[in-house]
């Protein structure tokens, strides 16, 4: 008996070590494959979430919803997210799967009555996994939302940093990104118990090391469990309290089964060891329900993003590229509503014709819709309602509507210059060919250089070109900052330009120096000028004044100035003050 009893142990013994060695190679391909199948695949979706943030229309952006905060935690985020649930991950169910349907087998195979018994408490389980799931999956989208507003708020407070400080509002941008972060579990309360409800039914956490004593054949088993949980800050892990009230219930029936002759006490025990194996098994895919249900809810951002047709495709390559391009523009009864105020009409029926070549400043009160025309001249957005019918007129160029031509085509014509540029931190060499698919010509360098009157003051910086200019060209002054912008809006040579307050944030002495490079760049050019100094405005070859979104007075500043109008009004009381047509920072 003893030898017998020997050669069958080492027969298991050798079982088991096959059993291990089996896995060990199944872990690697597994890890293998699916880890790195699971890498490449939140590495595309990153790029691709992030292409098509580029790829969106001012409209998204203005949104509230996709702030430069909330869109960059949600990069930052969502592909993390999905990769929660990706990877080795994504094979655990599919094991468990495999080895709650063998444990089940055999547990049928030995006492089917036992087993069917068992099963019918699996409903339970499965009403438990749901609850809990969809707690997870409501209690995720909230905090994702609460995650979303604090990024928000964070990145305006560090971007906007001296203003905070100097305002004194550290404590309250603290305040507000702590709250919203813990708002979302603040206002579900219930919610939250109820989560807890459901996973304390559904589960008990228990750590390897438990001091919690359990039955021998559980310890195998969970030590069976630990060694096959593919990530290592798992090692806590999730032990459903449901299985004890099948112990409970199977215990019972189980002696009922033996003492009428049904059983064998072997197999009750055969039973009961196969179906607590398939409800592990089954518990290890409830474990990952957390994951699952936040990389649900990512992935559906990232769909919803990457399925999201922006209203102007900056990556359409359809549209015409005119081989000649002459330059004049022009605005049809042009309605415009920004998208998100629907309501308020910005631009009345206006009607513009900006000839080919020449200047053209615009003028008028604060708000009246001059920076608006600019932004359509640009095409980021176009004269529509928004409910979507295009009832609000067009913008020409050389008498086609520009939604025919090519977006890209069209904005590397059309270059424009603001009153803030924004600078990348770059060398000054980069931000001057930043954008450009291929290498300036070197003799357009050279003209650019000049034209924007940037060398005088690169050649005293240490790198020359090639010196860095800071987080948005904070290491460059106003003026410098400007002639650089200049710079790069000239590189592509383009045949319009498009001036918005490009000076009115400099002191006189830049001012100067930036005028006379805006000057020169301006000749062979057709120029559009937003400006409130009436020395610049005077000098433009045609002067529109504009109110309420309407075009009220057209001509030279000599006829303007006859006509005894708006214009008139406005220069006179400016030339009072000292020369400013209206006050700075408004115009
Ligand atoms: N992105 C936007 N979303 C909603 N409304 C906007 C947006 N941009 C501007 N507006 C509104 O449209 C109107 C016209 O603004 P616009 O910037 O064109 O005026 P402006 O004449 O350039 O003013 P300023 O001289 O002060 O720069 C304003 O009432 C402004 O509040």
């Amino acid at each position: 008996f003893g030898d017998e009893m020997l050669a069958e142990a080492t027969f298991w013994a050798l079982m088991f070590l096959v059993l291990g060695a089996s896995q060990f190679v199944g872990h690697i391909i597994s890890a293998a494959g699916m880890g790195i199948s699971g890498e490449r695949l939140t590495a595309r979706l990153r790029a691709g979430y992030f292409r098509s943030m580029l790829r969106q229309d001012m409209s998204f952006f203005d949104s509230p919803d996709n702030s430069v905060g909330a869109l960059t935690t949600r990069l930052a985020s969502d592909a993390s997210s999905v990769k929660g649930a990706a990877g080795v991950r994504l094979a655990l169910p599919l094991q468990a799967i495999f080895g709650a349907g063998i444990g089940l087998g055999i547990a049928l195979y030995y006492g089917w009555q036992l087993a069917l018994m068992i099963l019918g408490c699996v409903p339970l389980m499965a009403v438990a996994g749901a609850v809990h799931m969809a707690y997870q999956t409501r209690s995720q989208k909230a905090s994702d939302k609460g995650t979303e507003m604090a990024g928000q708020t964070a990145a305006e407070a560090i971007e906007n940093l001296p203003t905070v400080q100097s305002l004194g509002r550290e404590e309250v941008f603290y305040t507000r990104y702590r709250d919203f972060l813990s708002e979302p579990y603040r206002k579900r309360l219930f919610a939250t118990l109820l989560g807890g409800l459901t996973y304390g039914f559904s589960q008990i956490r228990v750590t390897v090391n438990t001091s919690v004593k359990l039955p021998l054949g559980h310890n195998l088993i969970l030590a069976f469990q630990t060694k096959s949980n593919a990530d290592p800050n798992q090692a806590p892990m999730h032990f459903q309290s449901i299985v004890f009230f099948i112990y409970a219930a199977s215990f019972r029936f189980g002696a009922y089964l033996v003492s009428i002759d049904q059983m064998e006490v072997n197999n009750v025990f055969k039973v009961f060891f196969s179906i607590t194996f398939a409800g592990l098994m089954a518990g290890q895919t409830f474990s990952l329900i957390p994951d699952y249900a936040k990389a649900r809810i990512a992935a559906g951002y990232i769909i919803a993003l990457l399925n999201r047709e922006p209203l102007i495709d900056n990556r359409s390559e359809s549209g015409d590229r005119p081989q000649k391009l002459i330059g004049e523009l022009r605005l049809v009864d042009v309605d415009f509503e920004y998208p998100q105020r629907a309501g308020t009409r910005v631009l009345r029926r206006l009607n513009l014709t900006i000839p080919a070549g020449r200047t053209v400043a615009l003028v008028g009160p604060s708000g009246c819709g001059k920076s608006t025309v600019v932004s359509l001249l640009q095409r980021y957005y176009d004269p529509m309602t928004p409910d979507g019918e295009l009832v609000g007129g067009r913008v020409e160029l050389d008498g086609r509507d520009v939604r025919q031509l090519n977006l890209a085509w069209l904005r590397r014509n059309i270059r424009v210059v603001n009153q803030e540029p924004v600078l990348f931190a770059r060398s000054i060499a980069d931000n001057l060919t930043y954008g450009l698919n291929e290498e300036p010509e070197s003799d357009c360098l050279e003209e650019v250089v000049r034209l924007s009157n940037i060398s005088d003051f690169v050649k005293h910086l240490p790198d020359g070109m090639d010196t860095q200019v800071g987080e948005k060209g904070a290491q460059l002054s106003g003026g410098q900052k400007q002639r650089v912008a200049l710079a790069r809006a000239l590189i592509t040579r383009p045949k319009i330009l498009l001036l918005d307050e490009a000076t009115s944030a400099l002191d006189s002495e830049s001012e100067a120096l930036v005028q006379a490079a805006l000057d020169e760049a301006r000749q062979g050019r057709t120029c559009i000028l937003v400006a409130h100094r009436l020395s610049t405005v005077q000098s433009a070859d045609v002067i529109v004044v504009m109110e309420g979104g309407r075009v009220v007075e057209t001509g030279t500043h000599a006829e303007l100035m006859r006509l005894g109008g708006a214009y008139y009004s406005m220069a006179n009381s400016a030339m009072r003050k000292g020369g400013t047509l209206l006050p700075p920072g408004t115009g």
